[in-house]
């Protein structure tokens, strides 16, 4: 590790053998990554979406890539694994601190199920200005599993997940995701989810979740 990288905060995690493969007790933490990861996991997005909709000079993308490779070598000397990592454990950050899923912020999460605010940004663009079907079914996966997860207040992963794409999904907008167990049989969650655009279904999701034994990955 660089000097200049946090040192990682082991601290709070529960080791021992853990519930399955998402280790159920690892680390929820608010700290990894420092009080501007936030920051920097927003920049990342924008680079993201600035990729996605630019048409940068061959001269420009000479210069991008000497720029990007500096930074890729100072994020490759502060790789740790994934338990330890701020992305997916950030819990006081949009979408975890996880730049790969789409933002959103959970307003609650309970017996009820899962209900957030999420965001396509310009990098989950489909086409024609509307959000890539792949990236709607990633957020229901995410959420679906966070519905699952206190059902059975356990660790699952999603055996089937299918999307009904009921209107065009629109980027850059504040959307409504909920996500609530249905049906639970045994080790088999079944889920539902819907996502709005204020009153405007924008999909449907049902997906079957089946809780990990002790030590499955
Ligand atoms: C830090 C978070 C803070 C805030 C949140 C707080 C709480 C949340 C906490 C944690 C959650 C955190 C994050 C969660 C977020 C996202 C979750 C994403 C999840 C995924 O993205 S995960 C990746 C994609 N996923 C896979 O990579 C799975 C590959 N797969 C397998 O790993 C196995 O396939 C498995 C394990 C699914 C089952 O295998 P297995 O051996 O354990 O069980 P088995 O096969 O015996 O099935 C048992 C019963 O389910 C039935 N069954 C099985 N599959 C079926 C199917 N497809 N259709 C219909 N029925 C099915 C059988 O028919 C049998 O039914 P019956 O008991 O009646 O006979």
């Amino acid at each position: 590790m660089s000097d200049g990288a946090a040192s990682p905060d082991l601290s709070a995690e529960v080791e021992g053998p853990h519930e399955g493969g998402f280790r159920a007790r690892a680390a929820i933490t608010t700290e990894r990554g420092g009080p501007r990861y936030g920051e920097f996991s927003e920049q990342v997005r924008t680079l993201m979406d600035n990729v996605r909709y630019a048409c940068p000079t061959p001269e420009l993308v000479d210069e991008l890539i000497d720029t990007l490779a500096e930074i890729n070598d100072k994020l490759a000397a502060a790789r740790i694994d994934e338990w330890h990592s701020p992305s997916g454990t950030r819990i006081d950050l949009p979408a975890r601190g996880n730049i790969n899923l789409p933002p959103f912020d959970v307003t609650y999460l309970n017996d009820d199920g899962a209900f957030a605010t999420l965001t396509f940004r310009d990098f989950h663009l489909g086409g024609n200005n509307a959000a890539h079907g792949g990236q709607i079914a990633v957020a229901f996966d995410e959420l679906g599993g966070y519905a699952s997860a206190v059902a059975i207040q356990g660790v699952s992963r999603t055996a089937y997940l299918t999307v009904q794409y009921r209107s065009i999904t629109p980027l850059n907008t504040p959307l409504q995701i909920r996500t609530w167990a249905d049906r639970i049989d045994g080790r088999k969650v079944y889920v539902k989810g819907t996502l709005h655009d204020g009153d405007r279904l924008c999909a449907e999701m049902e997906a079957l979740f089946i809780k990990l034994n002790p030590g499955q990955r």
